[in-house]
């Protein structure tokens, strides 16, 4: 890969879950978490409920300060080596809740015209900014720009905070379940934008999502977490065709789908993922994993090369390269 735009190494997030002393509990959020974005690529991320796709969102736009590890912008550490204010401008975020997302007391074109004022861009220059983004996001500017957040639709409200994030002109932006609390159709539509705007101005995608088929759709490459952890990473094609992890392997047996092949897989992704406050020892996945066997209950699996640019942490590769 060529220097990454943005990079994640070693990322750990806990979060205390009660508990004093020897007896204090942590949920074990992010653990260890790593991996880099070319530029211009979109990296999707999956896994289910709880398994800290979120949590290595905010991580990764320092909305929240890892325990330990580090976030790099075109190699330079974020803090140390390059201010938290000019990584913000270059790395922006966009969340489920569009409404939340937005001050209530806000025009919508004050709401994408106030961060660049915020970045010392004149009022001026900052509306025409704001309308021709509103424009560019499919609202137009004269009938979209007075209304309140309470005004606009779902898909209308997350177009504006799709056209916010771009008023800083960024170069990256992590999508958290941006576009799942919307309706099939205008979902489809905010993805299509979101697709013109990464070939338009070379922008650089984290897109989670809950939906295999959406990101199948939209990323170039995938990252699965389980519990806290990288299951297995590389190109959307091969991790869909050929899955080197059995939780990947289980999550896409489980996704609804018209192909035939994968309706005949028999992997069974059955109950929910275990606690994160106390994982499994060994592979946090081997307690629902089919394929388990001798070391998965005592032995944390290492990441192993499974293709180009592919890596999944699974015993059952262990006959391929180890990655550091
Ligand atoms: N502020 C917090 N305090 C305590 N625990 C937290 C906090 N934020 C997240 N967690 C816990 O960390 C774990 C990972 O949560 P996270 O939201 O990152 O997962 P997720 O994969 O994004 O889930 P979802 O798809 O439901 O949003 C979960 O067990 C969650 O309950």
């Amino acid at each position: 890969m060529s220097t990454p735009i943005l990079s994640a190494h070693s990322l750990v997030k806990h979060f205390n879950a009660g508990g004093f002393g020897a007896a204090r509990k942590v949920v074990r959020a992010v653990d260890d978490v790593s991996f880099e974005l070319a530029p211009g690529e979109t990296l999707g991320v999956v896994g289910e409920s709880g398994c800290g796709k979120s949590t290595t969102a905010r991580l990764l736009v320092q909305l929240l300060t890892p325990d330990s590890g580090s976030v790099r912008y075109e190699g330079k550490m974020v803090g140390p080596e390059l201010p938290l204010k000019s990584f913000r401008s270059k790395v922006q975020m966009v969340f489920q809740d569009s409404f939340a997302s937005l001050n209530p007391r806000m025009t919508m074109i004050d709401a994408v015209a106030f961060g660049p004022m915020v970045h010392g861009v004149s009022r001026a220059e900052a509306m025409r900014k704001a309308q021709d983004l509103l424009d560019r996001v499919g609202l137009d500017p004269t009938r979209f720009g007075g209304r309140y957040a309470h005004e606009l639709s779902g898909g209308q409200r997350q177009r504006v905070n799709i056209a916010r994030a771009l008023a800083f002109d960024p170069r990256v932006i992590v999508l958290d379940e941006a576009v799942s609390a919307l309706d099939k159709s205008v979902e489809a539509q905010v993805l299509n934008l979101l697709m013109d705007l990464r070939r338009e101005r070379g922008l650089t995608y984290v897109f989670i999502s809950h939906d295999l088929n959406v990101v199948r759709h939209i990323s170039d490459r995938v990252m699965v977490m389980y519990l806290g952890e990288v299951a297995e990473i590389g190109p959307a094609e091969s991790l869909y065709s050929a899955p080197r992890h059995p939780y990947t392997e289980a999550l896409l047996a489980a996704m609804p789908s018209l192909d035939p092949d994968r309706r005949t897989m028999e992997a069974p992704l059955a109950g929910d993922p275990p606690n994160p406050i106390d994982p499994p020892p060994g592979c946090r996945f081997h307690t629902r994993c089919a394929h388990a066997f001798g070391p998965c209950s005592a032995q944390v699996p290492v990441s192993h090369r499974v293709g180009t640019g592919h890596v999944a942490a699974c015993h059952l590769n262990a006959k391929t390269e180890e990655v550091a």
